[in-house]
């Protein structure tokens, strides 16, 4: 347990809490071009953090290399270190199938498997756990619960996640990614294809999946980072300006840059 010191520029919390997540040293590189440059910040347990900034500021980069999605893809490359409770998940010997299980990721566009609802959730489980089948029952109620979809879907498991809409698929995602019991949820702009009323239950249940996760938003949407996250990164051209809790970021930022950014100066 590695406690936070105020002290520091990449300190979120005044208070001593665990630190989950921390980032050190990290650069990122797209072939030759770099996209994240000397990133280093901690991010606390249990708590949502938002990464802020203009397009192209390397947000998604830096969630994608926190469960090393990038992998998948030729020429991209990662230096330095992100330590998932004190241990390096970029080393080469982490398994990466138990990575999967601690950090889960939903993307911005909702992507339902082509499957029943019930087999939605049940497939990610199977991957991990052998579960009898009134187990395997429980955990996917337990998951619909968790996202909140469990009334409006129970009389119809065995239709097709693609049969229900944008906000539900949506919800289904993040049902899917809990039902594996992660230890940190990542979200790439999970709101930004919704409507009003959807977005607002998806950030009723970030606030609600905090107590027991730690959580990751990239949002476009300032007044989404304000709403749902205790702390907030701002970034810039694939450098972390500033992190610090949210309101702070929002009311009396420490940077120029940031200033600018939050009221709308450009971006
Ligand atoms: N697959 C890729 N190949 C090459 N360069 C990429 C790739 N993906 C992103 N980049 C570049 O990396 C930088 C950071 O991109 P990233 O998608 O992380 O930004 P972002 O802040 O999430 O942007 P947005 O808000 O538009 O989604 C950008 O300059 C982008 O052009």
């Amino acid at each position: 347990m590695k406690p936070m010191l105020s002290t520091d520029l990449n300190v979120a919390a005044t208070t001593v809490e665990k630190v989950k997540i921390e980032v050190k040293n990290l650069n990122f590189y797209y072939g030759q071009s770099k996209a994240l440059k000397d990133i280093n910040l901690s991010l606390p347990e249990r708590s949502v953090t938002a990464f802020i900034g203009p397009s192209g500021c390397g947000k998604s980069t830096l969630l994608r290399v926190m469960n090393r999605i990038y992998e998948l893809y030729p020429k991209q490359s990662a230096e330095g270190q992100v330590l998932l409770d004190g241990k390096n998940i970029l080393d080469r010997s982490q398994d990466l199938n138990l990575l999967r299980t601690k950090i889960g990721m939903v993307f911005q566009k909702p992507t339902p498997f082509p499957m029943s609802i019930y087999e939605n959730i049940a497939f990610g489980v199977r991957l991990y756990e052998k579960l009898s089948k009134a187990e395997m029952d429980s955990r996917v109620e337990q998951a619909l619960k968790r996202a909140a979809l469990w009334n409006e879907v129970k009389d119809k498991l065995n239709a097709s996640g693609l049969s229900l809409s944008g906000g539900q698929q949506q919800r289904l995602c993040i049902a899917r990614t809990v039902a594996v019991k992660p230890e940190v949820i990542l979200l790439d702009e999970p709101a930004s294809a919704l409507d009003p009323l959807s977005t607002a239950k998806i950030e009723e249940l970030i606030d609600e999946l905090q107590a027991d996760y730690t959580i990751v938003i990239v949002t476009h949407n300032m007044q989404q980072a304000a709403r749902v996250s205790r702390q907030t990164a701002f970034m810039y051209l694939g450098e972390l300006v500033e992190f610090d809790r949210t309101e702070k970021i929002f009311t009396s930022p420490r940077e120029k840059r940031t200033q600018d950014y939050i009221t709308g100066r450009f971006g």
